[in-house]
Order: structure tokens, then C-alpha cells, then sequence
């Protein structure tokens, strides 16, 4: 008994010197704690707003708005539309993201002054034409630098979606496990597949599947082209969020909401979720070098494999084929809060 106490007193001390000396080490290098559970951190607040959708302004059209969320700590907004369906949710935290992972320079140097489309299959990058550079595609001397630097990151913001926002966290799992198993029906007939789809065959295995992990198409943007103009992500996947990530030496670069009449800084080591599908937006005016890492799923994808492939699923996924009774049916709800509860999958 007494030795077995001894041995339990060591750990727990050993454990309490292993945490200091992270927290030194955290401190050292200026990173913040991910544990948004900590109350001196984390100050969710609830914003209701409504949303007026607003024609398409002139290219390089600016607006001025009021700031919201400037605070140090992470908050939270919900968003009430003009349906009043409590559709969508953006999320910010606040440095969050630690330093070592932001970009390094092999990934900013791959991005060069446009957008490029890293995702498990070439064609379905292709189909992404939200930017005009964005045709630029997975090849290049420098993809195993971008793997290793991209890797961890994703690794870490996978991680950071199953804690904080499990809802978002299983939405992108069924989407990746959906298109992991088209992949094998491919695989086993790729004759077949070859012109029925354009994820076809040829397109397959570019990366690694660990490197993605539960996601599927990630953007790396410079200067961020088009985003600075006013817009939706029309074709992103239907309840799907972006997730975006800046880096860089800059200044500017909010996102602006304008129909909302809200705009908010996103800074490097920060994390916005918002549905960019639902929501105009766009950037402030970016004076320096922003990248920006963005997280996201494509329509196409799951309407090819709803429609070509009769992959039933992949209705949830397109949004385009299901009606709300379908939702309901499945136990599902189409506008779900990627903060509370779980939808279907396990
Ligand atoms: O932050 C960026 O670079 C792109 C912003 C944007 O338009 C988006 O995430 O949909
Ligand atoms: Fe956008």
C-alpha cells in the first residue's frame, strides 16, 4: 500500500512538472491555450442579427462597418435570418492556432499570388472555379514541403473541430467517408467509371489520405483575389462552414458581412467558422501579405455522386436533392448548430 501510494505521489508530481513546463513552453513562445474550456478565455456571447441579402455591389466596391467581436476573447455570434431559422452561426476564436504550426514559407511560396486547391481529387479541385487562378493545380517541386508544413496544421484543426464544434466535425467525416467509398467503387471498375464521372479513375490518390484527414478540399489563398469583392461561396457544399485561417504580416483583412451590417477582424492564430454558402461577405482591404487556409467542402462532389452514381448519402451532403421532410425522416436537421449535439453519424 504504502509503495503503491509513493508511486501515485511521483506521477502526480512528475504529471504537475510535465504541465508546468508546457505551459512555460507555451508561454516562451507565445502561444495561447487551445483549452477554449478555460473561463478567463472563453466569453461566448450571442449576438442576434438579421440578415438582409443585398444586390451585388461594383468590383472593388468598399463598405464601412461597425466592428464586432474585437475582443481578445472568443465569442460567438449567432445569426438570425431573415427566415428566422436560426440558419447560421459564425464562430470565432481567438488565437487559438499554435505558432509553430502557422504556414511556413514553402507553402506561401507554393500559393504564390493567387489560390491554390489541394483535395483528393484533381478534377474536383478543378471544378472550383471561385477564383480565376484557382485552375492551378496539384503539381509542383515543392509538394512535399506543403504536405509536411499543411499537415499538422489540419491534424490540429481536426483535432480542434471534434472538441469545440462536433456537428461541423461529423459533417466533413461523412463527407470524406462518402467519397473514400466512391473511391473504392471506382477502383473496382475503373473502366466503367472513366466517363461517367469526373472523379474518375485518373484522378485518384493524389494525397495521401492521412494528409486530408476527415476533410477534402482545402485552399491556400494569397491576396485573396476575388474575396475582397462582394460574394457567397455558391459553390460550396450545402451546410457545410468555411473554415478560414489567416496568415502573414498584414493589416485589414476583415471579414465584412455587410447585409449584416457587421464586420470582424480575423487575425493569425485565429479561427473563423462561418457558412459563407448562406452569407454575403467579403475582405476588407489587406495591406501586407495575407494568406489565408481555408477549409471547406464543394457541391459538385456530392451532387456527382448523387446523381451519376446513385450514392444515397450523398444526398445530405448536396443539400440539393433533399427536402426538409427527407431531413426529418433521417433524424437529421437540415440548419444545425455545429455546437450542440450530433447529427446522424457516430
Ligand atoms: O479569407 C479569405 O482569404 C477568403 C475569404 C472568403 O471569401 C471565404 O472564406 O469564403
Ligand atoms: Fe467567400
Amino acid at each position: 500500500m504504502m509503495e503503491a501510494a509513493k508511486v501515485y505521489t511521483e506521477r502526480k508530481s512528475k504529471r504537475a512538472a510535465y504541465k508546468m513546463r508546457k505551459k512555460q513552453q507555451r508561454d516562451a513562445n507565445n502561444e495561447s491555450s487551445t483549452d477554449i474550456k478555460n473561463p478567463e478565455h472563453v466569453k461566448w456571447e450571442t449576438e442576434f442579427v438579421t440578415h438582409k441579402y443585398i444586390p451585388e455591389p461594383k468590383k472593388n466596391t468598399t463598405f464601412s462597418l461597425p466592428k464586432l467581436f474585437t475582443d481578445k476573447s472568443i465569442r460567438f455570434g449567432q445569426v438570425v435570418d431573415t427566415t428566422n431559422c436560426n440558419r447560421a452561426v459564425l464562430f470565432l476564436y481567438r488565437r487559438v492556432v499554435p505558432r509553430v504550426l502557422f504556414l511556413g514559407e514553402s507553402t506561401k511560396a507554393y500559393a504564390g499570388f493567387g489560390s491554390v486547391f489541394l483535395g483528393t481529387w484533381r478534377r474536383y479541385c478543378k471544378h472550383l472555379f471561385t477564383t480565376g487562378d484557382s485552375k492551378k493545380l496539384v503539381s509542383s517541386d515543392l509538394e512535399a514541403d506543403v504536405v509536411n508544413d499543411l499537415g499538422p496544421l489540419l491534424g490540429f484543426l481536426q483535432n480542434f473541430l471534434k472538441k469545440n464544434l462536433p456537428v461541423l466535425y461529423h459533417h466533413h467525416l461523412r463527407l470524406r467517408k462518402l467519397l473514400q467509398k466512391h473511391k473504392e467503387i471506382v477502383k473496382q471498375d475503373v473502366a466503367s467509371f472513366a466517363t461517367k464521372t469526373d472523379l474518375s479513375s485518373s484522378q485518384l490518390g493524389i494525397l495521401e489520405d492521412s494528409f486530408l484527414g476527415i476533410f477534402n478540399l482545402v485552399c491556400i489563398g494569397h491576396k485573396s483575389g476575388r474575396s475582397m469583392d462582394f460574394h457567397r461561396d455558391v459553390n460550396n457544399l450545402a451546410f457545410g462552414y468555411n473554415i478560414v485561417l489567416p496568415f502573414g504580416e498584414f493589416e485589414g483583412g476583415a471579414m465584412q458581412f455587410p447585409g449584416m451590417n457587421f464586420e470582424v477582424d480575423v487575425l493569425p492564430g485565429d479561427i473563423l467558422v462561418f457558412d459563407a454558402e448562406f452569407y454575403q461577405h467579403c475582405l476588407s482591404q489587406v495591406n501586407g501579405n495575407r494568406y489565408s487556409v481555408i477549409v471547406f467542402g464543394c457541391k459538385n462532389a456530392g451532387d456527382e455522386l448523387y446523381g451519376e452514381n446513385g450514392l444515397d448519402e450523398a444526398k445530405l451532403v448536396s443539400g440539393t436533392n433533399v427536402t426538409d421532410d427527407w431531413f426529418a425522416k433521417e433524424g437529421l436537421v437540415r440548419y444545425f448548430n455545429p455546437m450542440e449535439g450530433r447529427n446522424k453519424e457516430g
